[in-house]
């Protein structure tokens, strides 16, 4: 039986705030620091660890978080999501996007289909267009091969797919399966659409329009800039555009487009990298099975989500150190740091992804909760963070938790021997450094250079960035987040937060104005 509580009335919750704290400078230092760095590790999949070593945890701490996982009954919650509840109450929808990529539980039927063989089908349509446009048998209207493919969504439909394609990219063309170059047009600013259509040719173009809702101003807005385009190009827009978004949804039985590809109203928008949404646009750019390894590591990751030992459960371990950072030392942010320049969308992505899930002051009934929920998330690659905002990181007033994220190769393998060393040891030296550095400090009569330490920190250690260790990055984080969302009680799959400020925007352009809405609008021209 499921219980859903506020986390302030677990008694474990409770507990934890009066265990003892850990100090961090001391536990990372000489032996005791060597040791924790072996042993604060736990497998993700294969090729892919995460350690925990420089966070402010120890044996009991650790073992007081998977006391508050389990009277919050984390993995019966990811267990009833994945066999069908209704989990997204403010919606009443269950929560699908674990079925794009394989079957965990129980097969789900909704709406009287099979889910999983829903979205299998669609895999295939997609895998099977895909593979005639490169076949050169989907071609253009003067018979030509397409080269080019260009995204046209923005939130989940854009952020997710693209930080997966920027990742995969270098792989991809190093490994000879680059098909086609993809391009993405998100913002409704004139300036994004105009820069994307001149550097391309669109004769040899095909965009992809992702919308779910299929009523995305953004999104809607850019499509008419695309087909003026392909028109003043003398081109016929209907046979350059596919569509994907729900059945449901206006798009769906459109003549426009030249196929249509769906997924449901069950996947949400930040979750949907592994849907149609990402499947459209990275089997064309990388061919079907390059897509197929990616589902196959974001399967692997969500398996290993379903072990009910925290410490063998690397996205629930996660997502504790998270909530003990956030409610009970009270840091306010987490920052994103993958040393990995394929990684340099994944931040963005992850901002969506955790912020507008769990970003809540009202519980999954709608009622106010007395304690904080998701941290606001930032990041950036590393080294280029470095001699950024690591200042404030390393000696601001503020403790910052961070996810470091490295490899132990480069992606494309073309390095170069500078002192002794290569660029990849370079960036992996920094890595390394950054965490000890954070971790331990260095104290310093002088007050401007002395360094606290204290700072935590988790580094995600992957051999290689490939599909498959990408696809269970993907879904290491989108599980951390959904654990989180459980125990803050939260529906962390709606997103109410982001409604009333499009309601004012149509409000505006309708001229509907007074107050100070009125003189913003007049003083933006608009
Ligand atoms: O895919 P769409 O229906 O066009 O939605 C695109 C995005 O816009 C919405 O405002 C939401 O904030 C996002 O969660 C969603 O991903």
């Amino acid at each position: 039986m499921i219980n859903w509580k506020n986390t302030d009335t677990l008694a474990s919750y409770q507990e934890l705030a009066n265990v003892k704290r850990v100090n961090l400078a001391e536990a990372m230092s000489g032996e005791q620091g060597a040791e924790r760095v072996k042993n604060y590790s736990v497998s993700m999949t294969e090729g892919l660890d995460y350690n925990y070593a420089a966070k402010e945890v120890d044996d009991t701490v650790i073992d007081a978080l998977a006391k508050l996982a389990d009277e919050a009954q984390l993995v019966d919650k990811f267990e009833a999501l994945y066999n069908g509840e209704v989990i997204n109450t403010g919606e009443n929808r269950l929560v699908l996007h674990h079925l794009t990529r394989g079957q965990l539980g129980d097969k789900v039927v909704a709406d009287g289909v099979d889910k999983r063989a829903f979205y299998v089908e669609q895999q295939e349509k997609i895998a099977d267009f895909a593979n005639k446009v490169h076949a050169g048998e989907i071609v253009n209207g003067a018979g030509e091969k397409f080269t080019t493919v260009v995204q046209i969504g923005i939130g989940g439909s854009d952020l997710g797919p693209r930080a997966m394609y920027l990742a995969l990219e270098n792989w991809a063309k190093k490994n000879g399966l680059f098909k086609m170059e993809a391009k993405f047009i998100s913002n409704v600013d004139p300036d994004d659409a105009a820069a994307v259509l001149n550097a391309i040719d669109v004769a040899h173009s095909i965009f992809v329009l992702v919308s779910k809702s299929g009523t995305t101003l953004e999104t809607l807005t850019n499509e008419s800039f695309v087909k003026d385009a392909l028109k003043n190009a003398g081109l016929d827009a209907s046979k350059h555009m596919i569509a994907v978004t729900s059945e449901t949804s206006p798009l769906a039985k459109s003549d426009d487009y030249l196929a249509a590809f769906f997924m449901d109203d069950y996947i949400g928008g930040r979750y949907s990298s592994t849907s149609a949404v990402g499947g459209a646009v990275l089997s064309l750019a990388f061919g079907p099975e390059v897509f197929a390894q990616f589902l196959e590591g974001a399967a692997a990751a969500d398996k290993s989500a379903t072990n009910k030992d925290v410490r063998k459960n690397a996205a629930l371990l996660d997502a504790m150190i998270g909530v003990y950072e956030r409610n009970i030392l009270g840091y306010p942010a987490t920052a994103v740091l993958p040393y990995s320049q394929a990684l340099s969308r994944f931040p963005a992505h992850l901002q969506q992804l955790d912020m507008e899930s769990n970003g809540k002051s009202v519980n999954r009934f709608g009622e106010p909760v007395d304690y904080v929920t998701g941290p606001v998330i930032f990041g950036e690659p590393g080294t280029n963070g470095q001699h950024s905002f690591y200042q404030l990181l390393h000696q601001g007033t503020d403790i910052v938790p961070l996810q470091f994220i490295g490899f132990k190769n480069s992606q494309i393998g073309t390095d170069v021997v500078i002192q002794d060393s290569t660029s990849q040891q370079k960036l992996c030296a920094n890595v390394a450094a950054q965490i000890v550095a954070f971790a331990c400090g260095k104290s310093d009569e002088n007050r401007n250079k002395n360094f606290e330490g204290g700072r935590p920190s988790s580094i995600i250690i992957g051999e290689k960035l490939d599909p498959k260790t990408l696809g269970a990055l993907l879904a290491h984080y989108e599980n951390k987040v959904m654990f989180q969302g459980f125990v803050w009680n939260l529906n962390s799959f709606d997103q109410e937060g982001v409604q009333l400020g499009k309601v004012l925007a149509k409000r505006v352009l309708a001229h509907e104005t007074d107050g100070a809405l009125k003189v913003f609008s007049d003083l933006l021209n608009i």
